[in-house]
């Protein structure tokens, strides 16, 4: 018997622990029932104390990937994450608007919870220039979206200004996803707003816990799954929120510092 699964690809840089990048993405993929490919944009050495070498692929190799994957798939969504420099960013721009991939799921990943840059700074006007106005959904956490839009993060309708500030910049449908750095607080809202103009509110428990990497990964991967599925914008959108919520809340007991998220949940 022939299994008909969904083929969705992840554009996406490998992290060597697991938490995280393209290894989240293929978790979540199998979570969803939906068949991941991967084009890799970077490898990075690391564990739950931090990020501690990279290497990126060449453009050439990336156009490869892209090439072998359409030759071949029938890719019905996909997804951005890390993407490193400028280089890379053109290369996926360019092979992303030469081959039909579907939906495209953008997460501006520029830097993790915990400070690690992983996009270079002259990489930062590529991305806002090419990809952006590509995203079908655009995933900014809180403080990429503080950077995106240069908007004051004080004001009470910091996540809602800045949603409306990013389609502007062409991205259709923009999730702003809500500050989770309080041990104080209870909750966690993020902000979608959707192309039609409407506009909801996300709101989950906050999950006092040092495992959390690959949150952001998760999130968008679990979209693209859902979009892939055929699902619409907002049904994916819902649905990843419940996924990585239960992802984080379910924990998994891996590494010593800042560990993953239980993609089995
Ligand atoms: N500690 C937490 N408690 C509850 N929700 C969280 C927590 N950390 C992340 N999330 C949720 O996980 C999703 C990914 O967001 P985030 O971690 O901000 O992205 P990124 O990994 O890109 O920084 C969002 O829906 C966010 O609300
Ligand atoms: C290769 C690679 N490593 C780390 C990340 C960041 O993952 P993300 O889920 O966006 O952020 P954290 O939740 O880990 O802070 C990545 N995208 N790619």
């Amino acid at each position: 018997m022939i299994n008909d699964y969904p083929q969705v690809v992840t554009i996406a840089g490998s992290d060597s622990d697991g938490s995280a990048g393209m290894q989240a993405d293929l978790l979540t993929f199998f979570a969803k029932k939906v068949y991941g490919a991967t084009i890799i944009t970077a490898c990075v050495a690391g564990n739950s104390f931090g990020i501690h070498a990279g290497v990126n692929m060449e453009p050439d190799f990336i156009a490869q990937e892209f090439k072998d994957l359409a030759d071949d798939f029938k890719i019905r969504a996909a997804k951005t994450g890390m993407l490193a420099d400028s280089k890379i960013i053109n290369s996926v721009a360019d092979n992303y608007e030469k081959y039909d991939f579907g939906p495209l799921v953008v997460d501006p990943v520029i830097i993790t919870k915990h400070g690690n840059m992983l996009l270079e700074q002259e990489a930062y006007d590529a991305l806002v220039k090419r990809l952006l106005p590509m995203a079908d959904v655009l995933t900014p956490n809180f403080f990429e979206a503080v950077k995106l839009t240069g908007l004051d993060d004080q004001d009470p309708d910091f996540q809602a200004k800045a949603a409306h500030n990013l389609q502007e910049l062409g991205a259709k449908n923009i999730m702003v996803k809500g500050r989770h750095d309080s041990d104080d607080q209870t909750e966690v809202t993020d902000y979608v707003l959707l192309e039609d103009g409407s506009t909801f509110t996300l709101t989950g428990p906050y999950f006092n816990t040092t495992h959390k990497n690959g949150t952001g990964d998760t999130l968008s991967a679990a979209i693209t799954a859902e979009l892939g599925l055929g699902k619409s914008v907002e049904e994916a959108i819902r649905s990843g929120k419940k996924y990585v919520d239960a992802c984080i809340k379910n924990g998994i007991d891996v590494g010593h510092k800042f560990g993953p998220i239980n993609h089995w949940a």
